[in-house]
């Protein structure tokens, strides 16, 4: 940990608190830096715009994707106010982000009614186990999709 990741992290819980206090949202807030600089910044926005995907960390790396016009944050940290939820880990994943930085854990945020713990018992549960049920039809069909996307020459890969 060097003061560089220490200062994110502050700015990460300054602006959850700053933006938590303006009713944008739960009390959560991100930044995302690379080569020592700050490419993105994020706060949970799920309320104030009808968004349940609105999570800090998510709101962060599309601000950050949009700004440097790319996909991809290879080589960027995440610093957040709380310990990424499933969805957001996924979104770090596939945005390419390398390390994650992080303050409230998951069971911070379930003491204060949030489902972050409770989503990550949730999918280590087999299919059948868990509170969505899940169906799986018409394979074949969709299928045919995949294999005429990864026989385009032109396609750009993720
Ligand atoms: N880490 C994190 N957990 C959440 N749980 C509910 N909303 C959020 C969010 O924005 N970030």
């Amino acid at each position: 940990m060097t003061s560089f990741d220490t200062e994110c992290l502050r700015r990460a819980i300054a602006l959850s608190r700053t933006h938590m206090q303006g009713n944008a949202g739960g009390p959560f807030g991100a930044v995302i830096a690379r080569d020592g600089r700050i490419i993105g910044e994020g706060w949970n926005c799920v309320t104030s715009t009808n968004d349940p995907t609105a999570h800090a960390e998510v709101v962060a790396i599309r601000n950050a994707c949009r700004d440097l016009g790319s996909f991809s944050l290879a080589g960027a940290t995440v610093y957040t106010s709380c310990e990424p939820c499933p969805m957001c880990l996924s979104a770090i994943y596939w945005a390419r982000i390398e390390r994650i930085v992080y303050a409230n854990g998951r069971d911070d945020a379930a003491s204060i009614g949030f489902d972050d713990a409770f989503l990550y018992t949730e999918i280590a549960l087999p299919l059948e186990q868990r509170a969505i049920p899940m169906q799986r039809l018409l394979a074949d069909e969709a299928r045919a999709v995949f294999d005429e996307w990864a026989a385009r020459p032109d396609r750009v890969p993720y």
